[in-house]
């Protein structure tokens, strides 16, 4: 089963998980993207949600398939949101923002009463890390948040390559209008402790760690079919 199927496996287990009336948070990624496409099935055979996204590209193809959707204004509580994660550790923490979207992932998540995980089992880790973390920053004053952030690090006994995360040769831009910092600081021991000191710094807008939010991982691996994950104590 190739990496593709794998994702489609996870978000069929996850669709699962939704009801007649739910208010969904939709999440941003390939895994993501395969769940929208599955659920857009699933709205055209009757099935009433209201959707939230967590991207402007989550909200296109949701609208390209008819999934409705709101807002966190008009609709501030959530049910159950669905996502991707770049890494999943044992108590269920994860990195995320692969694609930029970390902000308002993390903003709909928190949102929600339930946060469901898709992914396929290459994502799963015994320590957060080996993905670089995305840091999403103010542009303005870049370049004292990034010492401000190494310093941190350091703290923590952490260092690494702070590289602002470029495409098509221009720095990457959030939905929120930010950058991206991805940090290569490799393995991660006290993920609370860099996630509190990272929230510290002014011009850190939010991180990639999410810890305490996820409630389940749906993981596909080959040859194994769909498991479900819960947090280890
Ligand atoms: O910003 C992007 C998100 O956090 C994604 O959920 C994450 O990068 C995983 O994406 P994918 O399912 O494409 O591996």
């Amino acid at each position: 089963m190739d990496a593709k199927q794998l994702k489609i496996e996870a978000a069929r287990v996850a669709l699962e998980h939704v009801e007649d009336g739910m208010r969904l948070g939709i999440g941003t990624g390939s895994t993501a993207e395969e769940f929208v496409r599955l659920l857009a099935v699933k709205v055209a055979d009757g099935l009433s949600i209201i959707g939230v996204p967590t991207s402007e590209r989550t909200a296109a193809l949701c609208t390209e398939l008819g999934v409705p959707l709101s807002t966190l204004e008009e609709t501030p509580e959530l049910d159950l949101t669905i996502d991707g994660a770049d890494e999943i550790d044992p108590q269920l923490g994860l990195i995320k923002g692969g694609g930029g979207a970390l902000l308002r992932e993390k903003i709909v998540a928190a949102a929600s009463e339930k946060m469901l995980v898709i992914a396929d089992a290459s994502k799963l880790v015994d320590t957060l890390g080996k993905f670089p973390l995305p840091i999403e920053v103010n542009e303005f004053g870049l370049g004292a948040t990034k010492i401000a952030i190494a310093k941190v690090a350091a703290d923590l006994g952490l260092e690494g390559p702070l590289e602002i995360r470029m495409t098509n040769g221009k720095p990457f831009v959030t939905d929120g209008g930010h950058l991206i910092i991805d940090a290569s600081f490799g393995r991660i021991p006290d993920t609370r402790a860099l996630s509190d000191a990272l929230h510290a710094i002014p011009g850190v807008v939010e991180h990639g760690l999410f810890l305490g939010l996820a409630d389940a991982a749906v993981v596909a691996e080959a040859g194994h079919g769909v498991r479900t994950v819960r947090a280890v104590a």
